[in-house]
């Protein structure tokens, strides 16, 4: 993509209260906030720690196919009045779940099936989730389309640049630099396209110039309202992991207790006897 648009040119002023974008973004700020304090937060934590974050990017992975699964269900049917709208929207270079793919087979080892299904219960219900309610509403695609993907150009931009100092993620591989090797596991935060920018304003601009008239109050109101359930399951998803990690490790903690424990109890029980088998054959 070559052609630069200047960002006044094209896009919507922020203070343009009856672009579509605009109202999601003013009315999801509270639900933008809570996730961004949490998420900043988790991901310090999760390019510590490879385990961790291909669980976050697993995560994304559940969401993102449902996404684009739902699109392409959309984009297929013959007589779908949601599709030409759509189709003028997106873009092919900001799909995620293929460069998903590629980043999850890097961590678990180009084992596909240690996560091709979810299996946290919150991924389960929001992937059906979106799945069924865009089907009857092809439309609510238009929140997942603004809040999911153009978070990337935001808050992805931000996670990228940390992900490029967090060295503790990459596994050190024979014969490749570690930038190559960190090319392999970060995928998803990348375009491949030769201007980023324009790709990012290109979608900006076409979302507002296909929203604006096409969609009735009713059904803006229903995507505003969609968008502010997506952040809220962003962020139950990420508490689920959380719970999950923290679970994981009390019963391995416990286990190990249990072990030790009955070990000791042995050990103790073995002395004992001893003691008092010494004391019965010192005294005759
Ligand atoms: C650590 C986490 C995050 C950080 C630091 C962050 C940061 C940002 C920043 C700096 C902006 C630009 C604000 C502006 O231009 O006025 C932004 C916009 C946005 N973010 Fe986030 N964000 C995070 C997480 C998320 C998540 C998880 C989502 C979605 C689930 C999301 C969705 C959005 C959206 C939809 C926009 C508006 C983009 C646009 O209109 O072009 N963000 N974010």
């Amino acid at each position: 993509m070559t052609t630069k648009f200047t960002q006044q040119e094209i896009l919507p002023l922020k203070t343009d209260v009856g672009a579509l974008g605009n109202r999601i973004n003013l009315e999801t700020r509270a639900n933008h906030n809570k996730v961004d304090k949490m998420m900043t937060l988790k991901f310090a934590l999760a390019i510590r720690d490879r385990k961790i974050y291909r669980q976050g990017i697993q995560m994304y992975y559940h969401i993102f196919k449902a996404i684009e699964f739902s699109l392409d269900r959309e984009f297929a049917r013959a007589d779908s009045k949601w599709a030409p709208l759509l189709k003028e929207i997106w873009k092919p270079a900001i799909a995620r779940k293929d460069r998903l793919f590629q980043d999850l087979l890097f961590y678990y080892g180009e084992d596909e099936s240690k996560f091709s299904n979810p299996i946290l219960q919150q991924q389960i219900d929001f992937v059906s989730h979106i799945k069924k309610i865009t089907d009857t509403k092809p439309y609510l695609l238009l929140a997942y389309m603004h809040v999911m993907y153009l978070a990337l150009f935001a808050g992805g931009r931000l996670f990228r640049s940390k992900l490029a100092h967090a060295t503790g993620l990459f596994p050190k591989v024979p014969g490749k630099t570690m930038e190559e090797v960190s090319l392999q596991g970060t995928n998803f935060f990348r375009f491949e396209v030769e201007d980023e920018d324009a790709l990012r304003i290109a979608y900006k601009r076409d979302y507002e110039l296909n929203t604006r008239n096409n969609l009735t109050e009713a059904q803006k109101l229903e995507i505003i309202e969609e968008a502010k359930y997506i952040f809220d399951k962003n962020a139950d998803c990420v508490k689920e992991i959380e719970s999950h990690n923290l679970k994981r490790l009390r019963s391995k903690v416990s286990y190990k207790v249990a072990v030790y424990g009955y070990y000791s109890i042995l050990i103790l029980s073995i002395l004992v006897l001893c003691y008092y088998a010494r004391r019965i054959i010192l005294n005759f």
